[in-house]
Formats: C-alpha cells, structure tokens, sequence
C-alpha cells in the first residue's frame, strides 16, 4: 500500500537507502535506485530466488507444501558446475540448474524463430477468422482488450503447447483469464475461506493443465531433438516435461502447477502488452501514420517484413514504452549469506525487492523535457513512443536526463533527414520489465516479437477505429505488482479488413 500510494519512495526517504518493510509476517527490504538494482543483477552467484518462487508456486499457482523440499534441497546454483559446498545432488535433480538451461537455450535462437515464426501463423489464422464472411465491411466490437485477448492467446498457447490443448480443454482460454483474474488475492496469500471464488478458479486452472501434462505425456513419441512436436507444441514445453518428470519426488501435482506458471509467464504479461501498443498507437493518428510507415513490407510477398520490424528503432521505442508506462513487476532477491549493498550489510536470507513502477517513473533519472523534434514537454506519468530514441544531433533526446540543463530553442538546427537510435543503455538499472542479471527473463526476446509483430500484424490485416481519445484509457491497478497492467475500462470501436 505505502508503495502502491507513492509515487517516489526515494524522494521521501533517501537515495539507494535500503527500506525495511514490514508486511504481516515477513520483513522485506525495497531496494531503490540504479547502483543499487544493478549491484543485485551482478551478484546473481551471491543472492538467489528460491524462496520467492516458492512461494509464488505455492500461493499462486498452488503447488503442493512439499515442492518447498525439492526446491530447497537444491542449492547448488544455475552454473554448469555446482556451487562450493553445495548439496551433492544428481545433476538431473539440480532444479535450479536444468530449467535455467532448458528455458534459456530453447527461448533463443533457432527454438526462438521456430515458436515466433509459429505465433505469427496462428494469430493470422485467428485475425483471419474475425472477419469470416464480411467482406471488407466494418464491424463494431464491444471490448477492444478483450477481442486482443481472444486472439492473440490462442495463437500464443498453441504455439506453446501445440494445438492438441484447445481439442482436450476447449475452454481453457475461459479457465485461463478466470484464474488470471483472482492472481493478485493468491499472490498474496488470502486465505480459500475469503476468496472461495478464487481458489474455484485456479482449482479448475490446475486440473486442466494437469488434464493436459498427461494428455501430451502418453501421446508424445520420441521426436529427437526436434524443434516442436504436435503434442508438446514448443521444445522448451517438451524439454521441461522431461527434466522436471526425471527429479526425485517431483510429483503430478508440482508439474501441474509449474505448467500453469509457465503458460503464465508466456501469455499473461505479453497479452496486456500487445494491448497497449495498439492503444496507444490507434488513439494518435501521426503515430499511427509512422508505424503503418514502419510495417508496410519491402515485397508483396511477405505479409511482415520481420527483420526490418525488429530492427525499427521507433516500434521498439514504443514497446519498451509500453512497458516503462504499463508494468508493475517485483524483482527478488535473497542472499545466500550475508550480503554487503554499499555500506548497507543485507543479513542472510531477507527478501529484497525493488519495484518496476518506481524506478521507471523516477524523474531524477528519466528524461521528461522537450526535444528540438518535439518541443513539448513529455511527463513520465504520460505515453511518449519516442522517449527510447536517440539523435547524435540532439543533446536533449534519449530516456536518460540531458546532461544539458539549457531548454531547446525554438527554431533549432537540426538535420530532418536524420534517423534516430533506439537505446535502453541510459537507463539501465532503472528500466526492469524484464528483471536482469542471470535471472533475467528468458522470454524476454519472445516478447519483443510478439509485441512488435502482433502489433505489426493486426495493423496491417484491418483498420481499426477505438472510440477513445489518446491518454483516456485507464490501468486496472487492482492488478499492481502483477506484470503488465491490463486496460481498467471496455474499449468500443469498429474494425474492417484491409483489402
Ligand atoms: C511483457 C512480457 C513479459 C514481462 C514483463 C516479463 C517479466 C518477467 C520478470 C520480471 C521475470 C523475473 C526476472 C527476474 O527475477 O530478474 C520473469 C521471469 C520469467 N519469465 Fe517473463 N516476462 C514477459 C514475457 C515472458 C514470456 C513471453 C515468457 C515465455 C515464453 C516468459 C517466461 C518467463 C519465465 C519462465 C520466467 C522465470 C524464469 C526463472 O525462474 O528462471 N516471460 N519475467
């Protein structure tokens, strides 16, 4: 509460000073500021997130109390090679260490383009359906997030799991925004008596992801090294099932809960994203302009022109814009021993956890004043697509404060040919969607694709008209310190595809 009501703790009670919070029963410290975050990234061998994951599997995706010992019971770290001193463990019931290898290397690379190219596919099919039978007319819509949802979490669960999940469980996009919905009161730990309707939701969550490990456990064949299988869907789901099905004690019910946080992880932040960028895009007709501009493909051929789409400064400025403006994550960290940050001694074992929400909004450290190219003011509270772009001509530009403390002048000399960089290195330490350090998000990749091609995708297929102004669309706070916040209210429009 005392984070959620104030908008810059730092201010309040001094910079890089860690903060004792007491919340219930457990004593966290907010850790705060650049230095400080990324003195965490880089001891990732001296810190760990055990016991916040944990405790994430057990409260919100309800695995059984005895996943504690088998997550506990591995402390030899992420590495290759066990960490000194550690617990002589069998590598294959190193935890810690196969599913970092496992989500990593298969959310990367070829695995990468294979799922990506794969979610694209499915969202064409799924964009190509709404407008079965219609002709290029338009057609009015009641809820702009939900229609995004709709879509682009089948394409997205599919390209996961393999389409065999929406034949066993044809509900299973229902049961999935059920429990999303109740995921902050489980998060924090209410008990069944108080949310009965949320503890029926992530119930029924649960049997069918357990319905379906089983489903693809007896039907998948050995298929090699194969880069997706109709049962499993993606390697990485194949792969997991595998290292997690060999760990000693690891039962049906722990994998049915760490199944449901993976397919989480994989559609409950990037969903919401997706959202956004068209939002904010549709609601500011120049905007819309330059990223039509942007996607329009070089050949006929291709309906995206994907290198080019990844590579485009201004669409991963509006992303990462997106995501500066719209998340609200926790990072956590507990130390392995006593932990020195500074000239603060961390004793053994507390949870430290800084916030995305504050540390991206920080005036201190963001830039908020006017460019020469656009010479208005641009508060951190508001969207601004071009705050992640650099001019080598612009001293003002850039998400970082300028160093300059001069204003713009009005009729500036600055080159109109000039291309902008996209950059995130100003601002390191202070923009975390992704956490960082070793565990940083693995899917952070897919995630730029998903946003920027979904995105990308949906403009290109159909004209979309929201009946919203830019700047009017509100958050549903109910869901801070829980990923990317989703849009609070419906949004109307209309939409027609583009002959
Ligand atoms: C906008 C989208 C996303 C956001 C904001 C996000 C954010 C995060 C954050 C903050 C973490 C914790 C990092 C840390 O502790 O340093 C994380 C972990 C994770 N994310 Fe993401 N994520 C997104 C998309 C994805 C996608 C698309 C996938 C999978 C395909 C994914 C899979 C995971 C997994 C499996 C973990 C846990 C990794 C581990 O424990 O080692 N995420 N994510």
């Amino acid at each position: 509460m005392l984070l959620k009501t104030n908008p810059h703790p730092r201010r309040k009670f001094g910079t890089g000073i860690p903060l004792r919070i007491k919340l219930g029963s457990r004593n966290l410290i907010y850790i705060s500021s650049p230095s400080a975050i990324l003195a965490l990234f880089r001891h990732s061998k001296d810190l760990t997130t055990i016991p916040s994951i944990v405790r994430l599997l057990q409260n919100t995706f309800g695995a059984p109390k005895s996943i504690r010992m088998i997550l506990e019971r591995d402390n030899t770290g992420l590495s290759q090679t066990p960490i000194d001193g550690s617990n002589p463990l069998a590598e294959k019931d190193r935890y810690w260490y196969n599913m970092h290898r496992v989500l990593h290397t298969n959310l990367q690379g070829t695995s990468l383009e294979e799922l990506s190219s794969r979610f694209i596919k499915n969202l064409e099919g799924e964009l190509e359906k709404l407008c079965d039978g219609l002709e290029g007319n338009w057609f009015d819509f009641p809820d702009f997030s939900e229609l995004v949802r709709r879509v682009c979490f089948k394409a997205s669960v599919v390209a996961l799991c393999g389409p065999h999940i929406f034949d066993l469980l044809p509900n299973f996009a229902d049961l999935f925004w059920d429990f999303d919905a109740n995921i902050i009161d489980l998060s924090n730990g209410k008990p069944r008596w108080l949310i009965p309707n949320g503890y029926r939701a992530r119930d029924r969550y649960l049997a069918a992801v357990k319905k379906w490990n089983l489903f693809a456990k007896e039907n998948a064949r050995d298929c090699g090294d194969a880069e997706w299988d109709e049962f499993y869907g993606s390697k990485v789901m194949r792969e997991r099932a595998q290292v997690l099905g060999k760990i000693e004690g690891f039962s049906a019910d722990m994998l049915a809960s760490q199944t449901s946080a993976m397919i989480w992880g994989a559609s409950g932040n990037i969903i919401p994203a997706i959202s956004w960028c068209l939002i904010e895009t549709l609601t500011r007709p120049s905007l819309l302009t330059s990223v039509l501009q942007e996607i329009t493909p070089s050949s006929a051929a291709d309906i995206l022109n994907i290198s080019s789409l990844l590579s485009s400064p201004l669409l991963q400025s509006l992303f990462s814009e997106v995501l500066r403006l719209r998340t609200s994550v926790t990072v956590q960290r507990t130390p392995r021993s006593d932990f020195q940050l500074g000239s603060y001694k961390i004793p053994k074992g507390s949870v430290m956890f800084s916030s995305s929400w504050h540390e991206q909004r920080d005036p201190t450290i963001w830039n908020e004043s006017p460019t020469l190219r656009s010479p208005v003011p641009h508060p951190l509270t508001d969207f601004w697509a071009e705050r992640f772009l650099i001019y080598d001509d612009d001293p003002y530009s850039g998400p970082s404060l300028p160093s300059t403390t001069t204003s713009p002048t009005s009729k500036p000399p600055y080159d109109t040919t000039m291309k902008p960089k996209f950059t995130i290195t100003p601002v390191s330490g202070s923009f975390i969607p992704f956490g960082g350090g070793k565990k940083v998000c693995p899917g952070r990749f897919y995630a730029k694709y998903e946003a920027i091609c979904g995105m990308a995708l949906f403009l290109s297929m159909y004209e979309i008209e929201l009946d919203v102004k830019a700047g009017e669309v509100e958050m549903n706070k109910k869901f801070f310190f829980g990923g990317v916040m989703p849009s609070k209210n419906k949004i109307s429009g209309r939409m027609r595809r583009r002959l």
